[in-house]
């Protein structure tokens, strides 16, 4: 569902991903690594919302260079960025609703998914508050409903559980964990804690370069994040 060869994204002269070679199907992918690492550089250029200046990337099957592919995938698509804005004035089901007009839903079975996407969240007690009047892990869940308005075959979330408190954390997890049978979701995070509960892989990015790809089982044995982070320092790549 991702396949990345050679995967490069800059910013100017900051190279934020390395050549990345990456192929990931269903299920529940970790994204981890130090702040500066490349992680939310990279789900960008995953979400289409950037280009990558070198490499070749398919996602579902699809180009994102080419406009038509790319509105594929954008339908097909789930993305919560790391910060985003929201119009203030917005109840929760119109946030949700203008995310489903965004991605092209057709209005009759949008209402529907808008009120799934609310329930999944917890937040069908707020459906009608304003978002301005939301607690911080409230309007982080909007993000997330958002995200999976149009039941994605592709999710992307960047630390969706920073702010959740532990019950919202425990559902979401549980609701990942579902997700992953169907859908290839990669979770940008630096909890160990969302990795144990709901991931069945980690990627490890280090100075924006892949360090490690595999189970949490495998990572375990590798010395763990903080053993594989500082070996990789210590061998010359320190993060930035
Ligand atoms: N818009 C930008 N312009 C210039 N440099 C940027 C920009 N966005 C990110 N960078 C740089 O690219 C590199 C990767 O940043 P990125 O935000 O992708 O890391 P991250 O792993 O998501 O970090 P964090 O854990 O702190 O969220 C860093 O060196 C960062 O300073």
């Amino acid at each position: 569902m991702i396949s990345a060869t050679r995967l490069t994204v800059r910013h100017r002269r900051t190279t934020a991903v390395d050549s990345l070679d990456l192929d990931l199907g269903n299920g529940v992918h970790a994204l981890l690594g130090p702040n500066g690492a490349g992680k939310s550089s990279l789900l960008r250029v995953l979400a289409t919302a950037a280009p990558a200046v070198e490499g070749e990337l398919r996602l579902l099957g699809r180009d994102p260079r080419r406009p038509a592919e790319r509105l594929e995938i954008r339908r097909r698509l789930g993305y919560l960025p790391q910060t985003f804005g929201m119009f203030r004035g917005f109840t929760v089901r119109e946030c949700v609703s203008y995310a489903a007009w965004l991605k092209d839903m057709p209005n009759r079975g949008a209402v529907h998914a808008v009120e799934r996407a609310v329930d999944r969240v917890g937040l069908t007690s707020r459906t009608d508050a304003k978002y301005r009047t939301l607690s911080g892990g409230m309007r982080r869940r909007v993000g997330i409903a958002q995200a999976l308005v149009n039941d994605p075959r592709l999710l992307l979330l960047d630390e969706p559980t920073t702010g959740l408190d532990p019950a919202e954390r425990d559902r979401l997890h549980a609701l990942l964990r579902q997700l992953g049978a169907t859908t290839t979701v990669v979770l940008a995070t630096h909890l160990m804690e969302d990795v144990h509960a709901c991931c069945d892989s980690a990627i490890i990015l280090c100075a924006s370069r892949k360090v490690f790809l595999g189970s949490p089982q495998a990572l375990r044995e590798a010395g763990g994040y903080a053993g594989i982070v500082e070996g990789d320092a210590q061998a010359g790549n320190p993060s930035r």
